[in-house]
Parts: structure tokens; C-alpha cells; sequence
């Protein structure tokens, strides 16, 4: 086997001849004469080289070999800095980071033969790049982009304008370091500028193949114009590295003033940030035009956004101006503009679903999540796509990856719908999805205002599919603002108007306004009600009780809404837990359940209170006026006497629905209750059907506490209530009842209060009221 290893090493050419001469062998002095005749094979088989032509090779190896550690790194840099996935880096990167590895390899000492110096080719460059209004200091990475969005200071996104196919931004982190060495070269005084450039010069000639254009276009461009105009430009860049922002807004306006367009862009946003001078976004968007002019894209993006939002009187031609930059800005790459365009075809105004898609797809392949949020929700509803519920769910599922708040929530809800694949919970998330509620109110428009697009901003989104199908961005691009919202406005496009397809189900559709700690109306509350804090914290002492029964009437009748939350997940709390058949079982996790959860149900106290009067009245014909879950339907029926009948109303169907089959599933048959879903009043009237020639023995009361007198007027009226029968009414200490007492009071005769404990409110009627009675009153 060493021999083998040896013949291999020695004869790298007869690799393959060797392995299977010795494979085929076994050992002994035959085989060592046939490895012998083997290699005098190969050594005769061989080529015959001179010794320069060895250290040609050699050479030429070493070459390769830095080459592909170049590549290697350059690639390595490249996935550190990029973190979306793969397939959705750009096609170009090879072919601009292949371009730059060879720059960089021939700028190299190391690399190039003894004589041939290229040690300025990194000032070349710099010079190559500033007289095209190109590129001079790189990306550390895109997403830093928006820490400064000074072009240079920390990354920047744009393209070279020279024709090159390179882009700086894309090449990684050793970019970021050319500027750093072009400043250090700028202090050297031992290789002026000019004599730098002339010897990279003629090493360029010297050491690279005329057919390399680009480095034609370095020599070709260079003038100690362009030179002047790239110091002050770097000289800007360190200023505002350092942060003397004012000796930084200087240099780049003194660079501006020769026309290159970086220079020029970073003017724009010294202007429209106040860095280093006073904020000003007219001037900001006049240097935005300047540099887009240059081709520079970003440049081209923000003078954009500036047409569209932050001109008083826009016409149809900066609109036309604005979206063609825009175009070109999405078409050089910039993520913000590929996004932006992607939700302005969302709009009403500009609505085009296939351009819409094309742009979101863009920047969500460029890594911007809140487009691949939006991506995911064209495809829930089909819009400018072919409708398909997983695609959407794994856009959803990429974007919250990304980090989306907004994604992360919408899966957070799909999942806690309890199904388990994704394209369940997608189904059911465009079942119960959108109530245009705000969309249409707050969305993007092209001649909304700074103000309007800023409270846009910062206004939440609301809760995916509960209530609203408009997608309000979270950050809206806000051309002319603080740095903060800014930087994040620049991660986004803006708002996504989708269309309402299905009904909403579920009726939470209030967007309360999102305050913080820090808001001033809070802090304004907390300074006010501070030195009233004793006197609140006395009062809510002794009012406790009422505090609470306020508090549960404000969530029993006043907040509908709750209650449809609520039966949701009563219904399947009660529905998986409890013993199916058994009414203790389903009672007590009914009381279980409202123990960690807010609950309408009677509860035990008061269905205690409630047991007793079943069994003392032991009613044949009960009447219940709001069932909701069934809790107190389940009390009643568990106790009624044989041959004893509920009748229970719940004016809401769906609820109603939840009731009935709970009741099912505590073991009672339709034969001893009737769910009447409708209100009570229009139950009322139509009971007599129900009774026959029956009377109610027993009424119970828990549903509107407002109702509670016109329908027992209305009892009275029919003439449904039979001498003896006992009502209860619930929460009757609430002032809504105030008329109810009133009236009870009134007919000393008819009835009597007989107790009163919990809430409940027991009434014993001795002589129904008749309709002459009525008609008196
Ligand atoms: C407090 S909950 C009833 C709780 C129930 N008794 C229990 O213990 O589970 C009140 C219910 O009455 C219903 N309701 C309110 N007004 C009504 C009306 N006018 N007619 C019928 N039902 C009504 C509501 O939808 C709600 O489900």
C-alpha cells in the first residue's frame, strides 16, 4: 500500500495506471517486477518538461490555488453577510464577485511576479469608481445599510454606474476596508497620486490582457478632477465615521459640487436627516435628483418616494416620473424599491395584481420580509397569483423566520386554531378572514401627506383575518423623518391592499390604538392621577363589590364581543374535558374553565342558589331566557322532575348552536328541552305553541338586564306565568333593573321578593297579572 502511495505521489500523471496495476497485483517478487515495469511505463509515457517549464506550473498551480481561495472567501463572506436563503441571491453575484476576486488577487504583491507592483490598484480602483460616480467604499452588509444610510459609512447598495458588472455592495466585507487603505495611501507621502496611478498603469498594461475592459475604463477615467473629488468624498466618509457630521456634510458637498453622484446622494441625506446641517427635504430631494441623475439607485429611489409624498400638488407626470425611477431603482437591485413598487400595485390607484406580485417576489427573494409576508397573503387570496393555501402558509412561515412580527403572529393564530397541518389553518384563516375596517381609511395613497403617512406608520397592525383584509404596513417608507423610523421605513414598501373575499365570522373588528409607556397623553394620566392615588385606591375598597358586578355586567351585556370570544373556547374546553354524558362532569368544567378564563356562565355560587329553587318549585314547564353555553340549562335539566320541559332562549344562532350541543353532550334529549334561538321577546310571543295548555312554573332571567321588565310584562300579558311561579332574575341590583323593582313593588298584591343572595333576585308571583291588570298600568 505505501508503494502504492509513493507511485502515486511520484507520478501524479499515471495515477490511474498505477492503481490499477497495484489493485490487480498480490504481493511477492512478480509483483514488484510488474510495479517496476508499470512505472517505467508511465516515466516513459511521460511528456518530457524543462525545469522552467516546472516552475511554470508551479506557478501557474499557485495562481489557481489563490484563485480559488479567493473565490472560496469572497463566497464565505458573501453567505456570512446574506442571510436570505440561497436561491435568492442575486444571478449576477458570481460573475461581479469573479471580478473583483481578480482585482483584488492581481492588487495582491504577493500574487504577481518580483517587479510588477500594482500596490495602488486599491486607489485605481477608488478613482475607477468615483469618476463614474461608481463605487469607492463598500458594504459591510446590505442590512447595515440603514444604520446610516450615509453612503459609505456603513454599507451601501447601490451599483456602479460605469457599465461594470460589479456592485460592490454584494462583494462582502473587504470592501469595506478598501476605503479605510485608500485613506491610509491618501496620507503616504511617499506614492503621490499621480505617479500611484500612472504605475498601476502601466502594471495594468503590463499584467492584464487588453480584452479586461474594465480596467480600460480605470485608466480611461482617471483625472486629478475625479482624484479631487474622491478625497473629499473619503475625506466625508471618515469625517462622518467618526461622527463630525458637519465636517462630513463639507467634504461630501464639496465632492457633490464635481458631479459625483454619491457624493451627491450622501448630501441628500445629511439634508433630509439634519446631519451636520440644517434639515431640509426639498434639498434633500434637489441632491436626490442630482445623484439619480448619475445613476445612482438609491438615489433614484428616495427622490421617488419624495414625488409621491411629500409634493402638496403632485400631477399625473411626477407620479409617471416617480414610477419609472422607482422601476429602474427595483431594477439595479434595490430592495426597498423592488418593495415599494410591489405595494403600490396594490393600490387602488396604480392596482395591478401581476406587477404587484413581480415586485414582492423580488424583494421577498432579496430578503425583505414584510414583501414575503405579503407574497404569502396574494397567494391566500389569489390575487395576481394562482391561489395556493400551503405556498402562502410557507411564505408565512419564511417571512417569520425573517423575523416578522406581523407573520409570526398571523401563524401563531393559525396554529392556535388547534389544526395541525398548514393548510388547514390556512383554510380556516381565509374562512374567518377579512372586515375592511381601517384598510380603506388608512391606506397608502399617492397624495397622502408626510403627517398622514407617519400616523399610518405607527399605528399596529391589526390582528391577520380577525379583523381587517387591508394590510396596513407596519412602517410605512417615510421619505422625510427621523432617522428611527427611517431606517425601519426603509426595510418596507408600504401598505398591501388585499381584497375582501370572505365574510368575516368573528367579531373582534375594534383597532384600539397602540399607545406606550412613554406616550405623552400616559405620562400626562400618570403625573394627574398620581396625587389622587389614595383617594382612588379608598374608594375602589369600599365600592369593590359594585366595581365588580359593573365590571361583569359591562362583560355580560354590554360587550357582546366577549361573549362570542368566549363561547369559542368554553364550548371546546368543555367539550374535550368533561365525562360526555355526565351533567356533574359538565358542569364543573364549565367552573373550571372560568376559573383561568373570563366567563358569562352562572357559576356555582349562584348555581347553587339556583339548584334549590328547581328543587323546591320542581317545575314541569321552566322557562330560561339566555342560555349561552348551557351552563344554567345543564343545572336545570340535571334537577327538573320527570316529565319536566326547558325552555331555553338564545337570541344568538351561533351560540345557540354551541348550547345545544352541550346540552346534547351532558346526556339530555330534545325531548326534555327546546333551544329557541331568537330573541326573547319574539320567544315570548310565541310560546303558548310550545305550552299548550301549560303554564311556567319557574322562569329564569339571565340575559339583558334592560329586558328583564318588558319581559316579564310581556309573560304577564300572555298569560304564561302560573299561580305560584317562582323568577329568578339575575344581576337585578344593577341599576337596569331599577324599573323592574319598581314595578314588583308596585303589585304587593301579585308578587313577593322572597330572597335575594348573589346576584339572583327570587320572586314568588301569587296572582298572575292578567291583560286588564296590563291595561290599567
Ligand atoms: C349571561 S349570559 C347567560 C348565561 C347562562 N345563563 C349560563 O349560566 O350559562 C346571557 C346570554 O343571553 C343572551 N341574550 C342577550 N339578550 C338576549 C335576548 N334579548 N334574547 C335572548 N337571548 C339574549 C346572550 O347572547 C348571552 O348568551
Amino acid at each position: 500500500m505505501d508503494d502504492m502511495i509513493m507511485h502515486i505521489s511520484k507520478f501524479p500523471y499515471c495515477k490511474s495506471s498505477v492503481i490499477f496495476s497495484t489493485s490487480s497485483q498480490s504481493g511477492g517478487n512478480g509483483d514488484k517486477q510488474k510495479r517496476k515495469r508499470t512505472s517505467q511505463f508511465c516515466y516513459t509515457s511521460l511528456p518530457r518538461y524543462t525545469a522552467l517549464d516546472a516552475v511554470g506550473w508551479g506557478v501557474a498551480a499557485m495562481l489557481l490555488m489563490q484563485i480559488c481561495r479567493r473565490i472560496h472567501s469572497q463566497f464565505s463572506s458573501v453567505s456570512e453577510v446574506n442571510q436570505a436563503p440561497r436561491r435568492y441571491r442575486e444571478s449576477g453575484l458570481l460573475q461581479r464577485c469573479g471580478y473583483r476576486v481578480m482585482l483584488e488577487i492581481l492588487s495582491r504583491r504577493d500574487v504577481l511576479p518580483r517587479g510588477v507592483n500594482v500596490g495602488c490598484l486599491g486607489t485605481v480602483q477608488a478613482i475607477q469608481g468615483s469618476s463614474s460616480g461608481g463605487n469607492v467604499c463598500h458594504a459591510k452588509s446590505t442590512e447595515d445599510y440603514t444604520n446610516s444610510h450615509i453612503e459609505g459609512v456603513s454599507s451601501n447598495r447601490d451599483s456602479v454606474h460605469l457599465g461594470e458588472p460589479h456592485s460592490s455592495s454584494d462583494c462582502g466585507p473587504s470592501g469595506a476596508s478598501s476605503c479605510q487603505n485608500k485613506n491610509k495611501k491618501d496620507k503616504e507621502p511617499l506614492c503621490p497620486e499621480n505617479e500611484k496611478l500612472t504605475g498601476a498603469a502601466d502594471d495594468l498594461r503590463q499584467i492584464a490582457d487588453s480584452s479586461i475592459p474594465i480596467i480600460l475604463n480605470i485608466i480611461g477615467n482617471y483625472s486629478p478632477k475625479n482624484s479631487r473629488m474622491t478625497r473629499s468624498y473619503c475625506r466625508g466618509i471618515q469625517n462622518a465615521k467618526s461622527g463630525d457630521y458637519q465636517a462630513a456634510f463639507s467634504c461630501f458637498l464639496a465632492s457633490a459640487q464635481h458631479g459625483y453622484s454619491k457624493a451627491q446622494f450622501n448630501v441628500g441625506v445629511c439634508y433630509e436627516k439634519g446631519r451636520g446641517v440644517k434639515r431640509d427635504k426639498d434639498k434633500a430631494a434637489e441632491f436626490y435628483q442630482q445623484a439619480s441623475a448619475g445613476g445612482h439607485s438609491q438615489a433614484k429611489y428616495r427622490y421617488a418616494k419624495y414625488l409621491l409624498h411629500s409634493i402638496d400638488t403632485q400631477s399625473a407626470e411626477d407620479t409617471h416620473t416617480a414610477v419609472s425611477l422607482l422601476e429602474g431603482a427595483a431594477a439595479s437591485g434595490v430592495r426597498e424599491a423592488q418593495a415599494y413598487l410591489g405595494a403600490l400595485f396594490s393600490q387602488k390607484s396604480q392596482r395591478d395584481w401581476q406587477k404587484a406580485v413581480y415586485y414582492l417576489r423580488m424583494a421577498a427573494e432579496n430578503g425583505d420580509s414584510l414583501s414575503c409576508l405579503y407574497l404569502g397573503q396574494c397567494y391566500e387570496w389569489g390575487s395576481g397569483v394562482q391561489q395556493c393555501f400551503r405556498t402562502a402558509v410557507d411564505l408565512y412561515q419564511q417571512a417569520a423566520a425573517a423575523g416578522n412580527q406581523q407573520a409570526q403572529h398571523i401563524l401563531s393564530v393559525l396554529c392556535s386554531t388547534g389544526r395541525t397541518g398548514p393548510e388547514d389553518a390556512a383554510l380556516r384563516s381565509i374562512r374567518s378572514a377579512p372586515c375592511f375596517s381601517v384598510g380603506d381609511a388608512r391606506q397608502l395613497r399617492f397624495r397622502s401627506t408626510c403627517s398622514s403617512l407617519k400616523s399610518a406608520s405607527t399605528s399596529q397592525p391589526l390582528p391577520h383575518s380577525w379583523s381587517t383584509g387591508s394590510f396596513l404596513a407596519q412602517s410605512l417608507p417615510l421619505p422625510f423623518s427621523d432617522a428611527s423610523s427611517l431606517s425601519e421605513g426603509e426595510q418596507t414598501g408600504g401598505s398591501l391592499q388585499l381584497p375582501n373575499t370572505t365574510p368575516c365570522r368573528w367579531t373582534i373588528g375594534v383597532a384600539f390604538p397602540s399607545f406606550s409607556l412613554s406616550h405623552p397623553f400616559i405620562m400626562w394620566l400618570l403625573a394627574v392621577s398620581l396625587p389622587l392615588l389614595p383617594v382612588i385606591i379608598v374608594t375602589m375598597s369600599r365600592y369593590w363589590g359594585e366595581l365588580g358586578a359593573l365590571y361583569k355586567h359591562l362583560l355580560r351585556d354590554m360587550l357582546p364581543w366577549r361573549s362570542a370570544v368566549c363561547i369559542r373556547s368554553t364550548h371546546s374546553f368543555v367539550f374535550t374535558n368533561c365525562t360526555h354524558g355526565r351533567p356533574e362532569s359538565v358542569l364543573e368544567t364549565f367552573d373550571l374553565y372560568a376559573r383561568t378564563h373570563p366567563s358569562l356562565s352562572l357559576g356555582p355560587q349562584r348555581g347553587e342558589f339556583l339548584d334549590k329553587v328547581v328543587q323546591q318549585v320542581a317545575p314541569v314547564w321552566t322557562l330560561e331566557l339566555g342560555t349561552h353555553c348551557g351552563y344554567s340549562s345543564v343545572r336545570i335539566l340535571r334537577l327538573l322532575p320527570p316529565g319536566g320541559q326547558l325552555l331555553t332562549v338564545e337570541h344568538n344562532p351561533a351560540t345557540a348552536d354551541t348550547a345545544e350541543e352541550i346540552i346534547l353532550v351532558a346526556g339530555f334529549k330534545h325531548s326534555q328541552f327546546q333551544l329557541l334561538p331568537c330573541p326573547s321577546e319574539e320567544a315570548i310571543t310565541h310560546l303558548r305553541t310550545h305550552l299548550g295548555e301549560g303554564l311556567l312554573q319557574l322562569v329564569l332571567m339571565d340575559h339583558n338586564v334592560g329586558l328583564y321588565l318588558s319581559d316579564l310584562q310581556a309573560l304577564e300579558f300572555e298569560g304564561l306565568l302560573a299561580p305560584g311561579c317562582v323568577l329568578l332574575f339575575n344581576n337585578a341590583h344593577l341599576p337596569a333593573a331599577h324599573s323592574l323593582l319598581r314595578h314588583i313593588s308596585s303589585r304587593p298584591g301579585h308578587y313577593t321578593i322572597q330572597r335575594q343572595a348573589h346576584g339572583l333576585l327570587e320572586l314568588h308571583c301569587h296572582q298572575p297579572a292578567n291583560h286588564s291588570s296590563q291595561d290599567q298600568d
